[in-house]
């Protein structure tokens, strides 16, 4: 088997999904681990007012809805997290999200102070960070932030990674990468966004460049010019397409490169055994 088809074995992902089937298969799958522990009580969140958490908190709304329904429970709650660096530059675009989302409760979180705090303590030992890995810092005070509240709340932190991340390794490692269960992982960009359309999402939001906006050098700067290499060539290779030989190498290099990133992942690949 060559590498391509070994990757899309290995991720799951599925050329010939078709948008409700796979909304439906999603929801279902993270019904029946939620009914493996019955001591879970809440789903924990990050909503950046991007793409990939939009469709997670969709996904997480109507898990939500299903387990108070199907349990007779009102206990069963749906927390989203806002955790902007200071002032969030698309912050109008966060709030659509949550309003489409319709998540039981917003906890609204700066993690400025704590990302400055974490900086100083470094630089006063001699190590001066540079921007990028102050974005990994911040990635990671997120990641902290959600799980202290599903600490207390008996819930689980939802992941948003999608195939097209995992495979270049486009996560921080213990940042955004750091969850307990990852329910689009098995998706390329494309299929998020179909999804997302499906689900009737606004334009403004399926639409919206992907950025991890984690340089205060460069607010919004675009995922594909970080990665110097298209979602859709990425999404084309993933649904088993012939691509341009140089960017196939691209995509297998940074595979390879980022291997020992994906570790902790694959455990919590959603429709890897449990
Ligand atoms: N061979 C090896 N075996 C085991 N571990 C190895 C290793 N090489 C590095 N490492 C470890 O891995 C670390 C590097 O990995 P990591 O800390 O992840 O850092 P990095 O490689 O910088 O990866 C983060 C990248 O993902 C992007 N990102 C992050 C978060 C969210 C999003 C998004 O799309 O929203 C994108 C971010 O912009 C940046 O370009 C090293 O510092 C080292 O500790
Ligand atoms: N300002 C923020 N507030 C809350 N969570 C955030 C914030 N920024 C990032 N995150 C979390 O980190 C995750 C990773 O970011 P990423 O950019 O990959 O996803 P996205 O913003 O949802 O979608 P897109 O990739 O299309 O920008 C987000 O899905 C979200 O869970
Ligand atoms: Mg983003």
């Amino acid at each position: 088997m060559n590498t391509q088809k070994k990757i899309i074995k290995e991720f799951n992902v599925q050329p010939n999904f078709e948008e409700k089937h796979e909304f439906e298969r999603i929801k279902n799958f993270f019904i029946s681990y939620l009914n493996k522990f019955s001591y879970l009580r809440t789903l924990v969140l990050g909503v950046s007012g991007g793409q990939d958490s939009t469709l997670t908190g969709k996904i997480c709304y109507e898990v939500i809805k299903e387990m108070k329904k199907k349990n007779n429970n009102l206990n069963y709650k749906f927390i989203a997290l806002r955790l902007p660096y200071g002032k969030q530059m698309d912050e109008i675009d966060c709030k659509l999200a949550i309003k489409f989302i319709n998540p039981d409760k917003v906890i609204k979180i700066n993690i400025k102070s704590a990302v400055k705090a974490s900086v100083f303590s470094l630089k006063k030992s001699g190590i001066n960070i540079t921007d990028h890995i102050k974005g990994n810092e911040k990635s990671r005070e997120r990641m902290k932030v959600q799980y202290s509240v599903a600490g207390m709340t008996s819930g689980i932190v939802v992941g948003t990674c999608n195939a097209a991340e995992s495979i270049t390794g486009f996560f921080t490692k213990h940042g955004d990468s750091a969850v307990d269960l990852n329910p689009i992982l098995h998706l390329n960009k494309r299929q998020v966004k179909k999804i997302l359309i499906y689900l009737k999402c606004p334009k403004r939001l399926y639409s919206k460049i992907p950025t991890a906006d984690l340089e205060d050098d460069r607010p919004g700067y675009p995922d594909e010019k970080s990665l110097g290499i298209k979602y859709d060539v990425i999404d084309d290779y993933l649904e088993g397409k012939i691509i341009n030989l140089k960017m196939k190498n691209i995509i297998e290099n940074l595979f390879e490169k980022t291997k020992h990133k994906r570790i902790n992942q694959a455990l919590i690949n959603f429709f890897n055994k449990y």
